[in-house]
């Protein structure tokens, strides 16, 4: 970008949205941009496998990247990583957060897959207990919620912060 100010990263990030580019990079920083729509090829097994070990900007700017960095990092630096899922109510946190895990689960669970899954499958039951549906969401996570997953010894804190 020419200018770099709230007006041209504004611009930037809806010219790209309206290409269905709901990602953007600003740093080491990923914007999502509700689609309130499935962009199905976006979450592919496919693009699951694409992202696996791939350096932050080497594809274009995916919620799986973050979770495929935070992943290596802590792999790197024998420390635990945390990512931060922020953002007013309805803007995507909690989807956000499911796509992380299912990235995760996928590309570095253990093999068989059976704890991964069950990780996966209990969020559903999790959210008939806390969530509601309010004027902004339909399926508000009003109660907030914590996620904490452990893939072998120190893995891994995701947080999802209730607006
Ligand atoms: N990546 C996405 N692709 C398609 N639809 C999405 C996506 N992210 C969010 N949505 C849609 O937006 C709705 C609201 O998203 P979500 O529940 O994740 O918001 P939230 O930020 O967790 O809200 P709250 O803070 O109220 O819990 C979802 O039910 C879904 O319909």
């Amino acid at each position: 970008m020419m200018f770099l100010n709230e007006a041209s990263l504004l611009n930037n990030i809806r010219t790209r949205y309206y290409k269905n580019k709901i990602y953007t990079y600003v740093a080491n920083i990923l914007i999502a941009v509700n689609p309130y729509s499935e962009i199905p090829a976006l979450y592919s097994p496919e693009m699951i496998r694409n992202y696996k070990g791939k350096s932050l900007g080497q594809l274009p700017p995916h919620v799986f990247a973050i979770a495929d960095k935070a992943y290596r990092d802590m792999q790197v630096l024998k420390q635990s990583q945390s990512i931060i899922v922020s953002g007013e109510s309805g803007a995507g946190k909690t989807e956000s957060t499911k796509h992380l895990l299912k990235f995760l689960c996928h590309n570095w669970g253990e093999e068989s897959g059976i704890l991964e899954q069950k990780i996966l499958d209990a969020n559903p039951v999790l959210e008939a207990f806390g969530n509601a549906k309010t004027t902004r969401n339909n399926n508000s996570s009003r109660f907030g919620k914590f996620i904490e997953v452990h893939f072998d010894k120190d893995f891994k804190v995701l947080y999802d912060i209730p607006q």
